[in-house]
């Protein structure tokens, strides 16, 4: 269970983020929509404790996420994954990874069989540098490397920009498999409503750091999203 209490977050005087409170249950598939700026990144890299909160704190099984190294079992993956990204093969990458999450390489070549289909196996043959891969590329490597080590909160920030319908579909098979996992909780940020609507069994959306709707997924929500956002 992550719990959200008091959070927000201001950068030179102005608030971006502000979440009285929020619980996210263990095992939840949880969509965040808002328009750009509303908030999303940040309430993520909070989460990851990425960046600092001007007020309050967040928690993941009552543990507060920067004060203890054991809070660690989030993984994410963001828009934009250069940051990740030196000069390093998608196979170097991926067992860098999973040798800081505790996985030996037949792990994480079991973990690279599963996903072939999703993540293109040829990236792992072409031994080009994770740098010189297509945006989309990119983010499967992201994505892949998210699910290493079995971790018990994966975060999603907009895993389907950049990405071809096949492979979105492709995706949306592996959040809802994932979701399906009662001790997996995945968080799923996204400017595609209908999307997350479909992999999400929840949704919350924020305007300007506020917020505005928190809803169970039913048949009514992609369309009252839908007029939500036409405002
Ligand atoms: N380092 C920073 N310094 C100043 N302002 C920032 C910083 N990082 C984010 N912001 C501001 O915080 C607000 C929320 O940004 P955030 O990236 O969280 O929104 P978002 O909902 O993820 O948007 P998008 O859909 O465009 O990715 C924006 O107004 C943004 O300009």
């Amino acid at each position: 269970m992550i719990q959200v209490n008091n959070l927000s977050k201001e950068y030179s005087g102005t608030t971006v983020l502000n979440i009285e409170s929020l619980e996210i249950p263990k095992g939840q598939s949880f969509g965040l929509v808002g328009n750009n700026g509303a908030g999303k990144t940040t309430f993520f890299s909070l989460l990851l404790d990425l960046i600092q909160p001007t007020t309050g704190c967040v928690l993941n099984n009552e543990i507060q996420v920067n004060t203890s190294e054991d809070w660690k079992p989030f993984t994410a993956s963001f828009l934009d994954e250069s940051f990740l990204i030196g000069y390093l093969t998608p196979e170097e990458y991926f067992y860098f990874i999973g040798d800081l999450r505790g996985q030996n390489k037949a792990d994480v070549d079991a973990l690279l069989i599963r996903y072939e289909e999703f993540f293109n196996g040829e990236i792992l043959k072409n031994k080009k540098y994770l740098r010189d891969l297509s945006k989309g590329n990119q983010k499967k490597v992201g994505i892949i490397a998210t699910l290493i080590g079995n971790p018990e909160v994966i975060i999603l920030d907009e895993p389907f920009a950049n990405l071809d319908p096949t492979t979105v579909n492709r995706l949306k098979k592996i959040i809802k498999e994932l979701a399906d996992n009662p001790s997996i909780t995945v968080l799923v940020s996204s400017h595609d409503l209908q999307h997350t609507v479909e992999v999400c069994d929840r949704i919350v959306a924020l305007n300007k750091g506020e917020l505005v709707k928190d809803m169970p997924t039913t048949k009514e929500t992609l369309q009252e999203l839908e007029l939500f956002f036409a405002v």
